[in-house]
């Protein structure tokens, strides 16, 4: 099974699913009942090791996996035909980048914040102010939801909102999603204000 975790940069992909490893054995060993195979038919990950992960922009730099650079925004242009083939080929259960969403995915985490908190958060992290104000706009737009749900179907997307919860707190909804104990959700946050 693949779960992507994708969402706008700053909401906290990388540093939520760097916990995930020590957040699943906390929460899978305290709660015996996860150990299923199925819960409500649905498929569940019973065991995650540091190789189930997939940091998919690492991956894009350290394999060369692009097609062009962006100067202007200090980016490179994803070569997603040759993406798709190594993650195949490594076949990750969680994949995390604001790409994520672009690649097959058997569940989409799609994770949220507050605008203004999300440009504080990339201007603590060194980016920018012009960068975390298109990404806060981007962030307002819902434009990764929208992609994720077009790409995925309702059914397959999970939307947290991390503006208010510690990465642990992120990373234990994600074990909850990987253990199936989670409903789908889309559109449960509302960041349109940020735009009047
Ligand atoms: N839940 C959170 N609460 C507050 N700050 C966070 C949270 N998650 C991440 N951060 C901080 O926000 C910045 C962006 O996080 P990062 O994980 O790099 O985001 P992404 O991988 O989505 O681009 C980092 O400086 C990180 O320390």
């Amino acid at each position: 099974m693949r779960v992507a975790v994708t969402g706008t940069p700053g909401t906290g992909k990388t540093t939520a699913t760097a916990a995930l490893v020590d957040r699943f054995d906390a929460n899978v060993e305290a709660d015996t009942s996860t150990s299923a195979v199925t819960v409500d038919g649905k498929e569940t990950v019973d065991e995650l090791t540091a190789d189930d992960i997939c940091h998919l922009n690492d991956l894009i730099e350290s394999e060369s996996l692009y097609t062009d650079v962006d100067e202007d925004r200090d980016s490179v242009i994803a070569d997603m035909d040759a993406l798709e083939s190594v993650v195949d080929d490594r076949a990750p259960v969680v994949v995390d980048s604001h790409l994520a969403h672009h690649l097959p995915a058997d569940r989409v985490v799609v994770l949220r914040c507050e605008p203004n908190e999300l440009a504080r958060r990339l201007r603590e992290r060194g980016e920018a102010a012009e960068k975390a104000h298109e990404n806060a706009e981007s962030e307002a737009l819902d434009v990764i939801l929208a992609e994720a749900v077009e790409s995925h179907g309702l059914e397959s997307v999970y939307e947290i909102d991390t503006t208010e919860r510690t990465p642990d707190d992120v990373a234990d909804r994600i074990v909850d999603v990987l253990t199936g104990e989670r409903e789908p959700s889309a559109g449960t946050v509302d960041f349109v204000g940020y735009l009047q």
